[in-house]
């Protein structure tokens, strides 16, 4: 695969222009974009520029989801708030959402913040960093279109929910545990079927209860309900699928039952007569203000002695480190702040295609000549 480095600049300022060419304004394509790019800063491919065209372009583009978002409290306490994110852009509405719990947790202690109506809101590490910055614990969640099996089902009914936790720390990043409640979710599998490859075996499941790991096949089936995903253990109880299936099932609870919106199978996108319709997806916000308890210069000591703890156990046999989570993203930060973003052949094509559209011809990508 012919995989080229563009540099943050050229994309960052593309992305952000390209969705002002969908007609998102341009403070919203600027968080748009800063979320979009966070994941490809982090090495998190499955949710960055690999992602742009279907998940959001594409989507403004089938009317599904709007470009100018109407952020609207509908419901608000001292410490607590439901918003109505009205088909907005995801990224934009969690920005805002978790600001808003932030300066609730800043005033009151703590801050919680339930979303409805919402769009795919990128990764869920990036809000709960957003409160690690300003001294919080941050903590969300986000329910998606029906993917996960329940333990001893083969029917897609609950997102990959990741619940996703942020602490500050005295190291130089934060601890963002930032994943799916499914062992992969559909992002890697679409990056899978992008670059050629299957999906290891033992992370989907078909009707007839057998392993799948053709990569396109699984999206497909994903779509008509053939498929789905395990949650984080696998299927069945062995390795304690249960757990996952749990834990999915409480993102899926917190993101819908507080402000009332569609969960499960409501959430597949698709109307009565096949048609595309939004997802009205929802999230949950929650921050918690160290100062509140004994205050974050030693809750952060406390955190990075048991994070370099663990850093320092004993190793298994052949393993070179432990890691802590938000290390290794923090670690591509670094690999990745000189050479740029990595993008595949099929993802190429896409920004060609959009800058043509858009007539973005400032854009001059330095993979045209050598991969196309
Ligand atoms: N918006 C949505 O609907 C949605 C749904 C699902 C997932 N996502 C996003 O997809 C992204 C990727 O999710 P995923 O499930 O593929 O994550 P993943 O399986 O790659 O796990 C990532 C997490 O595990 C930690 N980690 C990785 N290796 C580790 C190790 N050896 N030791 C300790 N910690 C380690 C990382 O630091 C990170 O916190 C996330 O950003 C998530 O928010 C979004
Ligand atoms: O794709 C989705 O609907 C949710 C999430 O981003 C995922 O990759 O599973």
């Amino acid at each position: 695969m012919k995989q080229v480095y563009v540099d943050w600049e050229t994309i960052t300022g593309f992305v952000k222009e390209a969705f002002m060419g969908y007609g998102v304004p341009e403070d919203d394509a600027a968080i748009c974009t800063d979320v979009l790019i966070a994941s490809d800063r982090k090495g998190i491919d499955s949710h960055g520029v690999n992602r742009f065209k279907p998940i959001y372009l594409d989507r403004i583009k089938a009317g599904i989801q709007k470009p100018i978002t109407d952020f609207e409290v509908i419901r608000e306490t001292a410490t607590t708030a439901v918003v109505d994110g009205h088909d907005g852009m995801g990224q934009v509405i969690g920005y805002k959402a978790m600001t808003m719990a932030i300066e609730k947790a800043k005033k009151y202690g703590m801050g919680m913040v339930a979303v409805r109506n919402s769009t795919h809101y990128g990764i869920a590490g990036y809000y709960a960093e957003m409160a690690t910055k300003a001294g919080c614990i941050g903590i969300t969640g986000t329910n998606a279109r029906p993917s996960i099996a329940p333990t001893f089902g083969v029917e897609n009914m609950l997102g990959t929910n990741p619940l996703t936790f942020g602490l500050p720390t005295d190291e130089p990043f934060p601890f963002i545990l930032d994943c799916a409640t499914s062992i992969t979710q559909r992002g890697k599998i679409e990056y899978f079927a992008r670059v050629g490859k299957d999906t290891p075996e033992g992370m989907v499941i078909g009707r007839d209860g057998k392993a799948m790991t053709n990569s396109e096949q699984i999206l497909e089936d994903l779509v008509s309900g053939n498929a789905a995903l395990a949650p984080l253990g696998g299927i069945g109880e062995t390795l304690a699928g249960y757990k996952g299936y749990g834990y999915a099932t409480v993102v899926e609870v917190l993101s819908a039952a507080l402000q009332q919106g569609n969960f499960l199978r409501m959430l597949t996108g698709i109307g009565e007569n096949g048609e595309k319709v939004p997802y009205h997806l929802g999230h949950f916000f929650i921050a918690i203000d160290t100062e509140a308890f004994m205050g974050l210069e030693s809750f952060k000591k406390t955190t990075g002695d048991i994070l370099r703890e663990l850093r320092g156990s004993i190793k298994a046999p052949g393993e070179e480190a432990i890691f802590t989570a938000g290390e290794k993203e923090y670690n591509h930060g670094l690999f990745r702040k000189d050479k740029g973003v990595p993008v595949n052949e099929a993802v190429q094509k896409e920004l060609i295609e959009i800058r043509d559209v858009l007539k973005l011809n400032h854009y001059k990508f330095k993979f045209e000549d050598t991969s196309l």
